[in-house]
C-alpha cells in the first residue's frame, strides 16, 4: 500500500471511529426513551381509573368524567406511540452499526459552495449536534443518485422540486465491517467493477440478498422511475430484473412515505418458491414487504369450488406444439375487448339470473328478477341497476313476513319451543308482551325474519346472478360478436373448444385462460368497482402473461403505476405470442407514458455459461456478459439413462459447494431423478410444489418451477435430441442452462438436442461416454 492510500484508509478509518461514537451515544439515547416511555405507559395503566375524575351524578359531572378519560387515553397513546418509533429507530441504527455505509461521494452544488462528503448508507442518519448535518444519507436520499450514475464532473439529479446540478469531484467505494474499514477505492466509473466482482463472486444462497452498494446506472434508472405509467424491463436472463424492482419498492416506500404503505404495492410473482426466495430483500434494507402473490392466487382465491388447472398441467399443454388458435384468441387483449362489448349489452338484454329460494320453494322466480332488473330506465349503468334490484328484492323478502308467519312450520316451531326456549327469545321483546296472542306474534315474526336472513345475504352477496349460465352464454354467443375467421378460426372449432369447456366446467374444472373469463365477466356484469388504492404493481416474468391477463389486471388496479419485468427469450408459457405482447400492451397503455429500458449484461451467471447459453437464442447477440470466469459448461454424453444416473451421482458426491439444483423439463421426470439418485445412495430433496422452501444442498427441481432462481451449480437432466427435439423448446433451454451461476453440466442420453448445434464448439466442452 502506497503512502497516499494509506492516508486514505487512515481518514477513512478516523471519521467512521466518529460516526460509531455518534451512534453508540444516539443509541443509549434511544434505549433509554424506550425504557421510559415503556415505564411511564405501564405506570398509566395501572393507575388509569385512579387518575381520571370520575363524577357520574350530574350530566355536566359526565362530561368532565368523558374528557378526562380521553385525555388520559391520549396520554397513553403518546408514551405507546414514542417507545415504538424509538424501537423502530433503534432497529435502524444498530443495522448501520454492523455497516454504516458503503460509498462516499465529493461534490459541490452551485457555485462557490463548500465541497461536501456525502457518505451512503442503508439510512440517513444526522449529527447529534446538528440535525442537518447528515452523517450517513439513506441511498434511496435523491442526491445519492449521482453515485449510481457514470462519471465525474457535471452532473444531475432528480429531487422532488426538479433537476439540480452538482459538480462530482470523488466516487469511492468503501467497504466497512462494524469498526472497521476493510477497503478503500476510488472510481471513476459509476459503481467500480471491483465490489461487483467480489459479491458475484461469492456462493449463492437460498434467499436473494440486496444489492444497494452496486446498483449499475440502467437498474438506478428503474429504481427511481416515478413518472412512468408502465415502466417495460426488457432485460436478459440474470441481468438483475428482479433485483432492481425489489429496490424500487424500497425506493418508492421512501420517497412517498407518509403518503404509501406496503399494501399498495401489489408484486405478482412466477410461482410461491420464489417470492420465498425474494422474502428477506426489503426487510434487509429495512422496509416491509409489499403484498406478494401469483396471478394463479390472485384468482383461486375467488373461486374455492373449481379446480383450476395447475401450473404443471399448464406447462405441459403448452410445450405441444399444436397450440389451439382457440386459446390465443381467448388469451388476446382483443377478447377482453369482446368481453367488455358483451357486458355493455347486458345493459339492454341477457342477464342470467336464478331463482331465490325459500325453504325450497321458490320465493322470487328467475324472471320475475329479470323484469325488475331490466324495469329501469336506459340511464342504469350495470352497478346501479344491480344495486336497485337488490333493494327491490330486499322489499319483497320483507313484504313476505307477513304471509310466512301464518305458515304451518312456523305454528309447528312454536307449539315445539319449551318454557325455557320462549323466555329467551322473548326477552328481547321491546315492550313487554302482555297477552299469548302478542307473544305468538312475536315469536312468529321472529322466527321468520331469521330464516329469511339467509335469503337475504344471498341477496346482498349476488347469487342469485347464474354466473356460470352467463359464462357459457358468452362463450356461445362470441361468434355473433366477432367474425372468427379474422383470429383464424370456424364456427366448429369454436364449438368444439366450447363444448369442451362446459363439459369440464361442468365437472368443476377449468383452465387459467379460462377462469380469468370468468372472473372478468362477473365483474364486469355486476359493474363491480375495482380497487382504487393500489398504487405500484409489479410483474415479474411478464413475458409469461397473456393480453387478456394485463388488460383484467389493468382494469382490476386502474390507479396503480405498472411496472413490467420481462425477458421474451424465457416465455415458458407464452412464446408464440411474444410479439403480440408488446403490440398489445401498447394499446394498453398510453406510450406517452411508457418508458421502457433495456438490460443487456447478465450479472447472474459467468461469462463462459451466458457466452454459451445465448447462441441458444436466435436474438442473443445482444446478450453482454459480467466479466467474471469459470469453467466452460459440460455436455456429457452417455449412451445409456443407467450410465447418466451413474455419472450424476459421481458428480453429486466430488465436487459440489453450495447451491445444486438438477433441473428437468417435467415433474414425472423430477421423480425418477431422485429415485435412481437415491437407489445410487444419494441424498437429495425434491421440489415438487410451489409451496416448498428453497435450501441449501443438492435439489432436483422441474423447470417451470426453476423460473427466477439461481444456484451455484445446474445440471441439467437429459437435453437429448429425443427429449427436446426442435427449436420450439429452445427457450426452455436458455432458461434452464441461465440458473446457473458458476458451473453448467448437462447431461444428454444419446445425441444432444439441436438446440446446441447453433452454438461454436470451443464454447463448451462435450465429453463423451
Ligand atoms: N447491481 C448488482 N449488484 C450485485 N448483484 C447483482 C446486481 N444486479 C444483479 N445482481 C445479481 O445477479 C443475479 C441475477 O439477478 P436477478 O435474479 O434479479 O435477474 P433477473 O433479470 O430477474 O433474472 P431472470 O430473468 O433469469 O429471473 C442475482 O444474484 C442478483 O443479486
Amino acid at each position: 500500500m502506497d503512502q497516499r492510500t494509506a492516508n486514505q484508509y487512515k481518514i477513512e478509518q478516523k471519521r467512521l471511529d466518529f460516526v460509531r461514537g455518534q451512534l453508540a451515544v444516539a443509541q443509549e439515547q434511544l434505549g433509554d426513551t424506550i425504557k421510559k416511555s415503556k415505564a411511564k405507559q405501564k405506570d398509566l395503566e395501572s393507575n388509569f381509573y385512579d387518575d381520571v375524575r370520575v363524577k357520574t351524578s350530574t350530566y355536566e359531572g359526565q362530561m368532565e368524567t368523558g374528557v378526562s378519560v380521553r385525555q388520559q387515553q391520549q396520554l397513553l397513546t403518546q408514551h405507546q406511540n414514542r417507545w415504538q418509533t424509538a424501537t423502530r429507530d433503534l432497529k435502524t441504527l444498530q443495522r448501520l452499526e454492523q455497516n454504516a455505509y458503503f460509498a462516499r461521494v465529493d461534490l459541490t452544488e452551485g457555485k462557490d459552495a463548500a465541497l461536501e462528503k456525502i457518505y451512503i448508507g442503508l439510512a440517513s442518519f444526522a449529527a447529534l449536534d446538528n440535525a442537518d448535518n447528515y452523517l450517513i444519507y439513506d441511498w434511496r436520499a435523491p442526491i445519492c443518485s449521482v453515485y449510481y450514475d457514470s462519471g465525474m464532473g457535471t452532473m444531475t439529479y432528480e429531487a422532488p422540486m426538479g433537476s439540480r446540478k452538482v459538480n462530482v469531484q470523488l466516487k469511492r467505494e468503501l467497504q466497512v465491517v462494524g469498526s472497521q474499514v476493510k477497503l478503500v477505492f476510488d472510481t471513476e466509473e459509476a459503481v467500480g467493477d471491483r465490489v461487483l466482482l467480489e459479491n458475484l463472486q461469492q456462493q449463492s444462497n437460498p434467499k436473494m440478498k440486496s444489492i444497494v452498494a452496486t446498483i449499475q446506472q440502467e437498474q438506478n434508472t428503474i429504481i427511481r422511475d416515478t413518472k412512468s405509467e408502465l415502466l417495460i424491463v426488457q432485460g436478459a436472463a440474470g441481468s438483475g430484473k428482479t433485483a432492481a424492482v425489489l429496490q424500487r419498492v424500497a425506493f418508492l416506500l421512501y420517497r412517498y412515505r407518509g403518503n404509501l404503505t406496503p399494501g399498495q404495492l401489489i408484486l405478482f410473482s412466477p410461482n410461491q418458491l420464489f417470492n420465498d426466495y425474494i422474502s428477506q430483500v426489503l426487510p434487509e434494507l429495512g422496509e416491509q414487504n409489499m403484498v406478494q402473490m401469483t396471478y394463479y392466487q390472485f384468482l383461486s382465491r375467488r373461486v374455492p369450488r373449481l379446480t383450476i388447472e395447475t401450473l404443471e398441467a399448464r406447462f405441459l399443454n403448452n410445450l405441444n406444439p399444436q397450440r389451439a388458435a382457440v386459446t390465443d384468441f381467448k388469451n388476446s387483449l382483443n377478447f377482453f375487448k369482446l368481453l367488455q362489448q358483451y357486458a355493455e349489452q347486458l345493459n339492454q338484454a341477457g342477464m342470467d339470473f336464478k331463482n331465490i329460494l325459500f325453504r325450497g320453494q321458490v320465493l322470487i322466480s328467475k324472471e320475475q328478477i329479470t323484469e325488475i332488473y331490466y324495469h329501469f330506465n336506459q340511464n342504469y349503468n350495470l352497478h346501479n341497476r344491480l344495486e336497485a334490484t337488490k333493494s327491490e328484492l330486499l322489499k319483497i323478502v320483507n313484504r313476505h313476513i307477513q304471509s310466512e308467519m301464518k305458515k304451518r312450520w312456523v305454528d309447528e316451531k312454536i307449539q315445539n319451543f319449551s318454557r325455557e326456549e320462549i323466555e329467551q327469545l322473548t326477552a328481547t321483546a321491546p315492550t313487554p308482551l302482555q297477552t299469548e296472542q302478542q307473544q305468538y306474534q312475536f315469536l312468529a315474526r321472529k322466527l321468520v325474519r331469521e330464516t329469511f336472513q339467509k335469503v337475504r345475504n344471498q341477496i346482498k352477496r349476488n347469487r342469485f346472478f347464474n354466473i356460470n349460465q352467463q359464462f357459457i352464454d358468452f362463450l356461445q354467443a362470441v361468434p355473433k360478436l366477432v367474425s372468427l375467421a379474422t383470429v383464424g378460426l370456424d364456427a366448429p372449432r369454436w364449438q368444439q373448444a366450447v363444448t369442451t369447456t362446459v363439459r369440464d366446467f361442468k365437472a368443476g374444472k377449468i383452465s387459467l385462460s379460462d377462469v380469468s373469463i370468468y372472473l372478468a365477466l362477473f365483474d364486469l356484469a355486476l359493474g363491480k368497482h375495482p380497487d382504487p388504492q393500489m398504487r405500484f404493481l409489479f410483474i415479474d416474468e411478464a413475458q409469461d402473461y397473456t393480453g387478456f391477463q394485463l388488460a383484467y389486471l389493468q382494469w382490476n388496479f386502474p390507479r396503480a403505476k405498472f411496472t413490467l419485468l420481462g425477458d421474451l427469450n424465457q416465455a415458458i408459457f407464452t412464446h408464440e405470442s411474444a410479439p403480440a405482447w408488446s403490440r398489445e400492451l401498447s394499446q394498453l397503455f398510453d406510450p406517452a407514458t411508457t418508458r421502457m429500458i433495456n438490460l443487456q449484461k447478465s450479472y447472474r451467471s459467468t461469462t463462459e455459461i451466458t457466452n454459451f447459453s445465448k447462441q441458444l437464442l436466435t436474438t442473443g447477440a445482444t446478450i453482454e456478459s459480467f466479466a467474471r470466469r469459470g469453467p466452460l459448461p459440460v455436455i456429457q454424453q452417455v449412451k445409456s439413462a443407467t450410465a447418466a444416473y451413474q455419472f450424476l451421482a459421481n458428480e453429486l458426491q466430488t465436487k459440489l459447494q453450495g447451491t445444486t439444483a438438477i433441473i428437468t423439463k417435467t415433474l414425472e421426470e423430477a421423480h425418477v431423478v431422485r429415485d435412481q439418485l437415491e437407489a445410487c445412495g444419494q441424498t437429495v430433496r425434491l421440489i415438487q410444489t410451489e409451496n416448498q422452501r428453497l435450501t441449501r444442498g443438492i435439489l432436483v427441481i422441474p423447470a417451470y418451477l426453476a423460473k427466477g432462481l439461481e444456484f451455484d451449480q445446474v445440471m441439467l437432466w437429459n437435453v437429448s435430441q429425443e427429449n427436446y427435439p426442435n427449436q420450439s423448446t429452445n427457450e426452455l433451454v436458455y432458461t434452464m442452462c441461465t440458473r446457473a451461476m458458476h458451473q453448467l453440466t448437462i447431461i444428454s442420453v444419446g445425441t444432444p438436442a439441436p438446440a446446441f448445434s447453433q452454438v461454436n464448439p470451443d464454447d463448451y466442452q462435450l465429453v463423451r461416454e
